[in-house]
Order: C-alpha cells, then structure tokens, then sequence
C-alpha cells in the first residue's frame, strides 16, 4: 500500500505517530477507503495501560497522527490532485479531542476510521473512531491547520 505518510518529506518524517524516520514511533500507515480514511495498527504489549487493555496516550496519538494524514489528503482530494503535486500541504494539531468509550484491548489490531467534517481556509477538522474487533473503543475530533511556514520560531 502507498499511504498518505509515505508522500511526507524525508525531513518531516521523524514524527513519533507517522514518520516512517522514526524506528521508535508508530509509523502509522493511512489511506483512503471510499470517503474514509483508516489507518490500522496492531499494538504492542509494551503499550499497555491496565494490563490486557491499551494506553490511552496510544490511542490518542493513533487519532492525531491519523487525522493530520487525513487532513493533508482531504485537501488534496478537494483539489483534485495527487498528493506528490506541488504545493505541498503539510498539516499539525491545533486541538485533538479524544473520548474513551471502553477499554481497547491490547491484543487486537486497532482500526481508526476517519470522516472529513469541515475544510476551511488552513483548517480541516477531522472525527475519527477506533474500533477493536466489533467495538468503538474510542472517538475522537482534531482540527487539523496547514502548518505555517514559520513553524516554530
Ligand atoms: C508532513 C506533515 C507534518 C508531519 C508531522 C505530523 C504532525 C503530527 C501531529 C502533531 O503532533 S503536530 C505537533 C503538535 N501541534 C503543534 O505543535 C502545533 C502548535 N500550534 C501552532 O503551531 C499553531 O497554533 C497552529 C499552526 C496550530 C495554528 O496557528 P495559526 O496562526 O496557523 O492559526 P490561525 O490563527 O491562522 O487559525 C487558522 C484556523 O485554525 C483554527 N485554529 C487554530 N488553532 C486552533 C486550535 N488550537 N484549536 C482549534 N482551532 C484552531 C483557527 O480558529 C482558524 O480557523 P477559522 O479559519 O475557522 O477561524
């Protein structure tokens, strides 16, 4: 599969949820399935929280890294182009809201679906749910803004 992620740059690349840089990270993959995207991911046992069951710092970091991947590629989509064309639109959190709905257990792939709300301007909010197996273990609602040219000075 050729996932939004693997269209980042080399150099924002070493992000812990999705740069493919980052042996320590999550390198989460994202795609699209119809108007959704979704990302799978298969925790380890050193992601615990109470044992049998994920960390929710996990579960949190799933839903932004894969609503900014969501967010670049939505846009791109609105514009009708590929996602290797110029300009590049590269996309960080501003808010990542998160609900804990049930325990996610730890020995189950986790699926993270993901709807586009709302493209504004810089701005693209995405929702996202995690399921594990049959259940909706968590959702959640980040706004996603393209990443200012002057980021972090
Ligand atoms: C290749 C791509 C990059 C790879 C890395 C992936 C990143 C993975 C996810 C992350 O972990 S990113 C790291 C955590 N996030 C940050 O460090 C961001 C720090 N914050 C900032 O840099 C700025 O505050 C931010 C870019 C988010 C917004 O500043 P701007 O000056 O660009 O926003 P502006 O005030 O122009 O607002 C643009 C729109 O976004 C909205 N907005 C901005 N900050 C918001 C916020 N915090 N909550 C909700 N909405 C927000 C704002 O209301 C507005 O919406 P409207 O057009 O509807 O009015």
């Amino acid at each position: 599969m050729y996932a939004f992620q693997d269209h980042y740059p080399e150099n924002l690349s070493h992000c812990y949820g999705c740069g493919s840089q980052n042996p320590h990270g999550h390198q989460i993959k994202t795609e699209w399935e119809g108007d959704e995207t979704v990302t799978r991911f298969r925790p380890e046992p050193f992601h615990t929280s109470v044992p049998g069951f994920a960390y929710g710092g996990l579960i949190a970091s799933l839903i932004d890294c894969h609503s900014t991947a969501s967010a670049a590629a939505a846009m791109y989509r609105q514009e009708g182009r590929s996602m290797d064309s110029l300009p590049a639109f590269r996309f960080v959190t501003g808010s990542l809201h998160v609900d804990f709905l049930k325990p996610t257990p730890i020995d189950a792939e986790l699926v993270i679906r993901g709807q586009v709300k709302e493209i504004k301007g810089r701005k693209v909010v995405i929702e996202s749910q995690v399921w594990a197996r049959t259940v909706m273990t968590a959702k959640g609602v980040v706004v996603a803004v393209q990443m200012p040219e002057n980021f972090g000075t």
